[in-house]
């Protein structure tokens, strides 16, 4: 596929924090409508590029684009056509489901009675409409990750950035969600990258995967041909092999 047909292009993607070095000379191309696994250890760098990429974060060298719209030079075309669900952040206490929607559509500029329809359709499809009007201080864990999905789609996103979204779900939780980003890719060709520490949730969904180490891409393929490269029978195994070949 041409460079300019990929849903997103990152070409020596560096960022500096002083000191710190959190992305080191990182490129990669993700497919339209695939789902693209990010794995790697703490610290490796994950959500600086995810946020790189949704121009929350300036990269200090090389570029990336979203659909074709440069991270840095076209940042308001890049969120308009992203979704994020970060790894970690706090609901608005006092508001309700319902209302955290509606807040999170006005933002993006929708129309009040389409961001009605579009937050009425996202709580039913997460189940949440029983929850609706209730404060979302009281919300476990699972449901504030339906909630946290439903207002990263609620400006009908075509690139779906995920830090970390199964992270402390149970195995129903995970799979419901999981199964929520299939449907997505496939019936909507949703273009998703999925950050997580957890491989086997990675392995069930994405055929690729990038895996960075210290700030840098040590691997980006095919799931199935990573491991045969690397004599993997697991996918622990084959990050293990990754990060094993570094140190050596
Ligand atoms: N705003 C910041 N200021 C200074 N250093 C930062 C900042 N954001 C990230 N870093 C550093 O950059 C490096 C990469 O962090 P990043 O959060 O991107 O990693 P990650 O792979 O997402 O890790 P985790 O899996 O723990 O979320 C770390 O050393 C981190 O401390």
């Amino acid at each position: 596929m041409s460079a300019s047909a990929m849903a997103i292009t990152v070409e020596g993607l560096g960022k500096r924090f002083g000191a710190v070095q959190a992305v080191d000379d990182v490129s990669f191309a993700v497919e339209p409508g695939e789902i693209f696994g990010f794995m790697g250890h703490n610290g490796a760098g994950k959500t600086t590029t995810l946020r790189i990429l949704l121009g929350l974060t300036q990269p200090t060298r090389g570029r990336a684009t979203v659909l074709g719209h440069d991270v840095v030079r076209a940042t308001l075309d890049v969120r308009r056509v992203s979704g994020y669900l970060p790894a970690s952040y706090a609901l608005p206490p006092d508001m309700t489901a319902r209302e955290f929607l509606l807040y999170v559509a006005a933002m993006f500029a929708i129309p009040p009675a389409q961001a009605r329809a579009r937050s009425e359709a996202l709580l039913r499809r997460f189940g949440l409409e029983g929850a609706a009007d209730r404060k979302l201080r009281g919300f476990s864990t699972g449901m504030t990750q339906k909630v946290g999905l439903a207002q990263a789609l609620i400006n009908e996103p075509r690139v779906l950035f995920l830090d970390e979204p199964t992270s402390g779900l149970d195995p129903l939780g995970r799979h419901e969600l999981l199964e929520h980003l299939r449907a997505l890719s496939q019936q909507q060709g949703v273009t998703v990258v999925f950050s997580s520490h957890i491989l086997s949730d990675v392995e069930t969904l994405c055929r690729r995967v990038a895996a960075l180490h210290h700030a840098r891409l040590i691997a980006c393929g095919e799931i199935a041909a990573l491991k045969r490269e690397h004599g993997a029978a697991t996918m622990d195994e084959l990050y293990l092999e990754l990060v094993r070949r570094q140190a050596s």
